[in-house]
């Protein structure tokens, strides 16, 4: 991203924003509410608000995408993204197994029982517990967490070089953030993963995920570098009150290896 702004009438909301995710790299991007992080988010993936006005460049797999809108967009300038509201992200009324086969068919080119196998699969390495029940179900007989492992999967299943992932945990209680964290880290950030972009303002679950942080205010890149540098001795005023609100919670750096947990037994309390 090159020098990108985006004004929403006559009002700049982000000013002249550079930032590189090389290939196989996981990034968080931080900053204070209003700061401009999911309109910069939704710059990258083609889907800002028709009021938005887009410019500088935006090359996505060496493809200039900037302005262009997501359904405008070849396959390979497209990346994928994960949201905080899942209930929106996924349609209600197509049961899970059908919204997660249409990639498979339609990007893969598998038959309807190969697919439906892919998805089965894709599901289970989500972690997601019965996962030959769990197609057959609508996403709002699903949990928060279950919700948003199937957009995870749903996102992997294009198989994008980038996965933009805003706020993907904040509407999750502690123990499911950490799972899906623990998922993002396990499917992002290596040479045959997509990298990640993190938006959060979690310091904390960022640095459970990312090695690099890029942090707006008013809409400008006011640091960046090593998170694990900012953490340390951060220069700006919105990172050191997030390093400070990480108090004495205990760091953990992304180099860190997680626990994977099954969650089961939630499955067990829906079902
Ligand atoms: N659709 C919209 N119409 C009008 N103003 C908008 C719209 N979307 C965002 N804005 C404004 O643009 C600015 C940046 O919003 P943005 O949602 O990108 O911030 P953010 O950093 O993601 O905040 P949060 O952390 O609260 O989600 C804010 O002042 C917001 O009010």
């Amino acid at each position: 991203m090159d020098d990108l702004r985006i004004r929403l009438g006559q009002r700049p909301v982000v000013e002249g924003l550079s930032f590189d995710v090389e290939a196989g790299e996981r990034v968080c991007l931080i900053g204070p509410s209003g700061s401009g992080k999911s309109l910069t988010a939704g710059a990258i993936l083609g889907l800002t608000p028709p009021a938005a006005r887009i410019d500088g460049t935006i090359r996505l797999n060496g493809l200039e995408v900037g302005g262009l809108r997501a359904t405008r967009r070849p396959a390979l300038a497209r990346a994928g993204m994960v949201f905080q509201n899942t209930q929106a992200a996924l349609n209600p009324l197509v049961s899970v197994g059908a919204q997660l086969r249409e990639p498979f068919l339609r990007f893969h080119g598998l038959s309807r029982r190969e697919a439906q196998r892919a998805v089965v699969a894709l599901l289970g390495r989500m972690m997601i517990a019965e996962p030959e029940r769990v197609v057959r179900r609508s996403p709002a007989e699903l949990s928060g967490g279950q919700r948003q492992r199937v957009c995870l999967a749903l996102a992997l299943a294009c198989r994008p070089s980038l996965i933009v992932a805003d706020e993907p945990t904040t509407a999750l209680d502690v123990l499911t953030q950490a799972e899906v964290l623990s998922l993002l880290r396990e499917t992002t950030g290596t040479a045959d993963t997509p990298a990640l972009l993190f938006i959060s303002h979690d310091m904390a679950a960022a640095s459970r995920l990312c090695e690099r942080a890029l942090v707006l205010d008013g809409g400008r890149l006011v640091e960046q570098g090593p998170l694990a540098d900012i953490i340390a001795a951060p220069q700006h005023r919105f990172s050191r009150e997030l390093v400070a609100a990480l108090g004495n919670r205990e760091f953990l750096p992304a180099s860190a290896e997680p626990q994977r947990q099954m969650e089961e037994p939630r499955l067990r309390a829906v079902g």
